[in-house]
């Protein structure tokens, strides 16, 4: 279960920062084409267009208007709206625009994102804007090689041959070859810590995507670190001390001054502008207050605290106990092969023998993959790619790694097992109805759960309609014989691998066993 859905203190329900109280209401703002969009740099507008996108979808524009043009970026921003409502552009457009005229490159913007998936999909985005304005996109992720990651984030200078350099001389002049970083924390932490030549002092964009779901995280750590790099130096009202001497190699000092912004006395320039965003934003002051915002500026979409995408269809299907499996491979077969579907399950154990289970109905010919947290990096990656390409037509999935991924085509999510938190579904539904496409979300339930579901869940995400979705016994029937058999094969899988699991538990003991017994024959022989 993903920890970080967990239900919310209850101060964040009946108590609002003040700042939240009279937000900009994304309701109102109307989409906006790219011929007419203010500032837009032409470069950035082919981009766009070569990407099929003519015109920005609201949220989009709303942030657009508050960091392009003449009260750009003067104040952080707080965005919560819906899932599949375009926040990633939201965003990255305006950062790409602010960075085109950079002259150095340095790191000056630093996105982080919970997971290495979604690290590479928002990678992909700010790749189909940056480079149309010269801009380099690194990528920080566990789970690949940290020195190919390093040599991609950092240049070594050239050096001549014959001539000896001290090291030190050269360390002191790594450069960034990148201007833009996307990052899990984990790995951003290793570079801070470790990675010569990596520094945030330049820093001028922080993006905290799915914020509640990284205020949450275990590695807290990596906030208030990069927070502590990027602060001025609190001299009072002089300019900073440190001397502003651009070295050798080019790289220069960012020297945060204290200046006169409209209206903001004191306030370092160039300041260090944050941008939090989440379809599912934490309003609880304890986990806010940790970004440190600066004269933040709230946006949501409607009165409500969760709003679901507009042509989203919530559906019940309640089953007979023990049987969800028949209910799940009914569902499957009313889609048709060709559309796709993200089936989720509570927990990786359950999604690894549901998609094994699945596969052991003969008659089922829909190819269904796992897709948790159970599963090595590179094979997620490559069942990602298989189900994005049509390869694959239904992805049974953990919760854990589906926070803001984008798959077009999802027409169907199925919740095998109910969301336990409000937050939960809002995330597993998002992954359907996406850019104003329409989608269906399926939750199967047993007679026990149905009660808590519409108390628990669909009250708090503001769903009053939720159709009971029948199919009848005819359907159902034939699918229980082939289900009994497949739950056999499955039985028999479980045991074999069982087995092999305590030969190998054997083999290693064994082993042990003996390297211990050599140990003390030779300590007993010495
Ligand atoms: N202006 C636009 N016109 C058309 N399509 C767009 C536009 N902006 C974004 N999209 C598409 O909309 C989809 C959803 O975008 P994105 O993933 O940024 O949504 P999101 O709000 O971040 O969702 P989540 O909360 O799930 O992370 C993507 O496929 C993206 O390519």
């Amino acid at each position: 279960m993903a920890r970080d859905e967990a239900p919310t203190t209850e101060r964040e329900t009946d108590s609002v920062v003040p700042w939240m109280r009279a937000p900009i209401d994304v309701c109102h703002v109307d989409s906006c084409d790219l011929d007419t969009l203010p500032f837009l740099h032409p470069r950035l507008k082919k981009a766009l267009e070569n990407m099929g996108i003519t015109s920005l979808f609201p949220v989009q524009v709303a942030v657009w208007h508050e960091t392009i043009g003449p009260g750009g970026f003067e104040r952080d921003i707080c965005v919560n709206s819906p899932t599949g409502s375009g926040k990633t552009l939201a965003y990255a457009l305006p950062i790409v625009q602010m960075l085109e005229s950079r002259a150095v490159r340095c790191i000056r913007a630093l996105v982080v994102v919970p997971t290495r998936d979604l690290a590479e999909q928002v990678k992909k985005v700010f790749n189909t804007i940056a480079p149309a304005v010269g801009l380099s996109v690194g990528l920080a992720m566990g789970q690949s090689s940290i020195s190919d990651e390093i040599s991609r984030l950092i240049k070594t200078p050239k050096l001549d041959a014959g001539i000896c350099y001290d090291p030190e001389d050269i360390s002191q002049n790594l450069e960034s070859a990148v201007d833009i970083l996307v990052a899990t924390p984990g790995r951003l932490m290793d570079h801070i810590n470790n990675t010569k030549g990596f520094t945030l002092e330049h820093l001028r964009f922080l993006v905290v995507d799915e914020t509640d779901r990284l205020l949450r995280e275990a590695y807290q750590s990596w906030l208030p670190t990069v927070l502590q790099l990027t602060q001025t130096s609190d001299n009072g009202l002089f300019p900073s001390s440190i001397p502003f001497v651009p070295s050798a190699f080019g790289s220069l000092q960012t020297v945060r001054r204290q200046s006169v912004e409209r209206g903001f006395k004191g306030k370092p320039y160039p300041r260090l502008v944050k941008m939090a965003l989440s379809a599912t934003l934490t309003q609880d002051p304890s986990k806010l207050i940790q970004l440190d915002l600066h004269h933040p500026l709230f946006m949501t979409t409607g009165e409500d605290r969760y709003q679901l995408p507009e042509k989203l269809e919530c559906l019940r299907l309640i089953c007979e106990s023990g049987m969800k499996p028949v209910y799940l491979v009914a569902l499957l077969k009313s889609f048709g092969g060709g559309e796709k579907c993200i089936v989720f399950t509570s927990s990786v154990e359950t999604t690894r023998r549901l998609c094994k289970l699945l596969n052991f109905f003969d008659d089922l010919n829909i190819k269904v993959k796992e897709y948790s947290g159970g599963l090595d990096q590179k094979i997620r990656r490559e069942e990602l790619k298989a189900f994005i390409k049509g390869d694959s037509q239904v992805l049974v999935a953990s919760d854990a790694l589906t926070r803001g991924i984008d798959v077009k085509g999802v027409t169907n999510v199925i919740n095998y097992d109910m969301p336990q938190f409000p937050k939960t579904f809002i995330h597993r539904a998002g992954r359907t109805a996406r850019a104003g496409q329409a989608g269906r979300c399926f939750t199967l339930l047993s007679d026990h759960e149905v009660r808590r579901f519409s108390n628990k869940i669909l009250k708090k995400v503001g769903v009053d309609s939720c159709q009971t979705h029948s199919i009848p016994p005819t359907t159902l029937d034939p699918i229980r014989t082939t289900y009994a058999d497949a739950l056999e094969k499955l039985k028999k899988l479980v045991e074999l691998e069982g087995a092999k699991k305590e030969r190998r538990g054997s083999k290693r003991k064994s082993r042990t066993g003996n390297s211990q017994s050599k140990v003390n024959k030779t300590t007993s022989e010495t």
